[in-house]
């Protein structure tokens, strides 16, 4: 069989120099060429198995090849690489056909394990029109490698109606990709209906969701739609789902089993037509432990799971975020304004507990509040100062929090949820289990794994001790002293 031949356009000659020797030593034939327009010869010459291309090329937009090619050679498969590393790059290239993105600067074995793949996989099916409206605003901000990662999930995601779990700390941009998700997805023609579970009285969910009939319940003088009926051929986000109710999941649940629901008071069944993106900051492991989050609902929403992580687990990103709001800031009337060096220094060393809603807040802050053209590391340090003052003044003080209070509210929770029908027998066993899990994990952080020092630490027994250590399944770090 002749070796599959891989056609490369990149302007870039190191990269050419780079890509032409590593598909060489893994047994490809390769023909490199710095232009779109040699590399769109070759393709109607019925050249090649394989096309890696660049974006940016000086006579034509790589993306913009992508559907020709796919049209002339529906075969071919297609890679594309590119330094803009946006999302709007890895969805378009999705959309248009591209077998996979790829960001550059690239890892050379991922590259090549990605060819392997392409050549081994049928080409995929090209999805026509548009994206969205406003092709080039950019939803989501920053290139590091891990907002990369979730770019291309997301792109992935644009063709097919999989139920995603959007996980990560207040703040993280949830909504934001729940809304991405929607807007360049199969069902962007249909509305995006967001529902926060934290945000409606419990006894309210199921009516808000599902809707229900004249008569259901005092005060339900007519029929009212829940936001399932509202989101028919869009997209439901059920933001902070750690937040509902347990009768409420039992029918979600139901819902998610047999694609169909019914309101409250009614009887008829109504056809389930949206897709499902939920989000919570929560640890859902932990509250199915605790006994407040059904596990099979879990396993039902979790399909696609995607963890957004905390601002401060990207800091590279923050520069690129903080001259967004401000250039934002700018375009709402505000003067302009550009960050000193030490100024972005200092950012980048923050703790954003409140990741980018708070450098949100802060940048429109200074943005309006400061005449000055040039925003210093000073300033930042007196703004950071002052929120946090407010913060903890208008925050429930965890840190001096009495320990009893901090448990009463748990337990209400576990109260709650047996008011609210899940069977609850074991109250006294889960809240104490609840209470010596990090009680014993973090006394042996403590020792650094020494158990002989952190029982008597904690006034227990050795093999007590040990017991507990086996049964509430605490990792051991060994050899530590
Ligand atoms: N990557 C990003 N690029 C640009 N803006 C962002 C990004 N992530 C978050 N934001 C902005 O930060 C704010 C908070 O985002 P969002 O509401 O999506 O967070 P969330 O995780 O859903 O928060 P919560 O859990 O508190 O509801 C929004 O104003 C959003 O526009």
């Amino acid at each position: 069989m002749p070796l599959p031949t891989i056609l490369v356009a990149d302007d870039d000659r190191s990269i050419r120099t780079v890509l032409s020797q590593a598909l060489g030593r893994a047994g490809y034939q390769v023909r490199t060429t710095p232009t779109a327009s040699t590399l769109w010869q070759w393709v109607e010459e019925g050249e090649g198995d394989l096309v890696i291309t660049d974006v940016v090329m000086p006579d034509e937009n790589g993306l913009d090849l992508v559907p020709r090619i796919r049209r002339a050679r529906p075969d071919l498969r297609i890679i594309v690489m590119s330094a803009q590393s946006t999302l709007m790059t890895a969805v378009k290239a999705t959309q248009r056909g591209a077998f996979e993105y790829i960001p550059k600067p690239f890892d050379l074995k991922e590259l090549l394990a990605v060819v392997g793949r392409a050549l081994a996989t049928p080409a995929p099916v090209m999805i026509e029109g548009s994206p969205a409206e406003a092709e080039e605003r950019m939803p989501l901000i920053g290139r590091s490698v891990a907002m990369q990662d979730i770019y291309r999930v997301i792109a992935r995601l644009t063709t097919s109606d999989l139920t995603v779990m959007v996980n990560g700390e207040s703040g993280t941009g949830k909504e934001l990709v729940a809304r991405a998700l929607h807007d360049y997805g199969r069902r962007r023609g249909g509305p995006f209906v967001a529902v926060n579970m934290a945000a409606i009285p419990r006894e309210l969910i199921e009516s808000e969701l599902f809707g229900h009939e004249r008569g259901a319940f005092t005060g339900a003088t007519n029929r009212t739609p829940g936001r399932f009926e509202q989101a028919t051929g869009g997209t439901l986000f059920l933001d902070e789902i750690g937040d509902m109710p347990a009768e409420a999941q039992t029918r979600l649940l139901r819902v998610l089993q047999e694609g169909e629901f019914t309101t409250v008071g009614g009887r008829q069944p109504i056809r389930a037509d949206v897709r499902i993106v939920a989000a919570t900051h929560r640890d859902l492991r932990q509250a199915i432990r605790a006994g407040v989050f059904r596990e099979d609902l879990y396993y039902r929403l979790n399909v696609v799971p995607i963890r957004l992580p905390p601002l401060r687990e990207r800091t590279e990103d923050i520069p690129l975020l903080a001259r967004h709001f401000l250039d934002r800031s700018a375009v709402d009337g505000n003067a302009p304004k550009s960050l000193s060096e030490d100024a972005v220094e200092r950012l980048m060393s923050a703790r954003w507990p409140g990741n980018v809603r708070e450098l949100e807040n802060l940048m429109r802050r200074i943005a309006a509040l400061y005449p000055q053209e040039i925003i210093t590391g000073e300033l930042i340090e007196q703004e950071l100062a002052e929120s946090l003052a407010e913060q903890t003044q208008h925050e429930p003080a965890t840190g001096t929090e009495p320990l009893a209070d901090a448990v009463s509210r748990h337990i209400r929770q576990y109260l709650a949820a047996s008011q609210d029908g899940i069977e609850m027998h074991d109250i006294y066993d889960r809240v104490l289990a609840e209470v010596e899990r990090p009680l014993i994990q973090m006394t042996l952080a403590a020792t650094r794994g020494n158990q002989i020092k952190a029982a008597s630490m904690l006034g227990l027994n050795r093999n007590t001790l040990r017991k507990k250590i086996r049964d509430l399944e605490i990792p051991v770090v060994r050899g530590a002293t």
